[in-house]
């Protein structure tokens, strides 16, 4: 009963995860997941200096943004939180803080907009004093035990605030079977997806994403947890042991340039959805070749979708959400 192996109806609660256990060769609106930066201020609406039209939205000004998406098509988002006015602590208290920026924006969000998938990033570094996505040695390496305990503790709080979804991007080892292990004990497995970051590289091309949200480590980098660039093999051992763990869907990320380990995950895990992270920095630097006439913007991001497809993705995280709301009636 209770097996991480028998637990599926997650992975399928919502219309919109039903709809991603069909592997779609064609670009669809419903593929695109757009990330959403939260603030603790409520009013806020703060643009981003590293990710032109992105902003750090707070609670109050965020139903008036989405309204108008939702409307041209857009189904899911996820959180991540960006507290701004709390001090932040060595295990991240803020991340779980009932009040805090994603938990409130959650509830908002089931409430305003019943239909919109919600799912949470779940990682500590936007909530660390020393900006690390786990707690802490004294040595300051990163001691797994105790940080995939608290990254459980923090996902179960999202899913009780109602996320339909949440998603580690801390890559703890072990953490996708405490999370999964911590919603079957609530009661809340059949409704929460898992959605886990399992090749996520060490990248260079997540700098804009650590200024939007505060969250570059204080000292040294995260090399010790991140995948190494040239790491296929990890990447594939993360992947099959992430399904084994009962993780609902598969990430690869970034896109571009890991398009090989993409379809290496569609191999791996044929049976699940497989999402692809966009990510902040292949963002802004699509915004600046666009400016700088070197192609057309929405070519060419039509253009890495279909390639983003042709891998093997299912579901698309990316900052274009919006655009491709209307992109993808033209
Ligand atoms: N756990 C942190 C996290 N979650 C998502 C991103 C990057 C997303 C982006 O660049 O768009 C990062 C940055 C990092 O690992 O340093
Ligand atoms: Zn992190
Ligand atoms: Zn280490």
């Amino acid at each position: 009963m209770s097996d991480i192996s028998s637990q599926l109806h997650g992975g399928y609660a919502h219309p919109l995860s039903r709809s991603w256990q069909g592997q779609s060769r064609r670009i669809t609106k419903s593929m695109f997941m757009y990330p959403l930066f939260i603030s603790d201020d409520p009013d806020a609406e703060a643009p981003l200096k590293g990710m032109p039209n992105q902003r750090r939205w707070g609670v109050n000004k965020l139903p008036g943004f989405l309204e108008p998406l939702i409307k041209k098509g857009l189904s899911s988002v996820i959180l991540f939180g960006v507290p701004e006015r709390k001090p932040k602590d060595e295990i991240g208290t803020l991340a779980d803080d009932p009040e805090g920026p994603v938990i409130s924006a959650v509830k908002t969000l089931r409430e305003k907009f019943p239909d919109l998938y919600v799912a949470c990033d779940v990682c500590l570094c936007e909530y660390t004093s020393h900006g690390h996505c786990g707690i802490l040695h004294a040595d300051g390496l990163i001691n797994n035990g105790p940080s995939v305990k608290r990254l459980a503790d923090v996902a179960l709080a999202y899913a009780k605030a109602g996320a339909h979804c949440v998603a580690p991007s801390d890559m703890m080892d072990g953490r996708v079977g405490a999370i999964k292990r911590a919603l079957i004990d609530s009661g809340l497995v059949g409704k929460t997806s898992l959605m886990s970051y399992s090749a996520k590289f060490a990248s260079s091309l997540y700098g804009p994403f650590r200024d939007a949200v505060a969250s570059a480590p204080a000292f040294g980098d995260r090399r010790c947890y991140q995948l190494p660039q040239n790491a296929r093999g990890l990447a594939r051992r993360a992947i099959v042991r992430d399904v084994g763990e009962g993780a609902d869907i598969i990430m690869v990320k970034p896109g571009s340039i890991y398009l090989d380990i993409l379809a290496e995950a569609r191999q791996l895990a044929p049976d699940h959805p497989l999402a692809v992270y966009h990510v902040s920095g292949e963002y802004a630097a699509l915004h600046a070749a666009a400016a700088a006439g070197v192609y057309d913007l929405k070519a060419q991001v039509v253009e890495l979708s279909e390639a983003f497809v042709r891998a093997g993705a299912t579901i698309i995280l990316s900052y274009f959400s919006p655009e491709l709301m209307d992109w993808l009636d033209e």
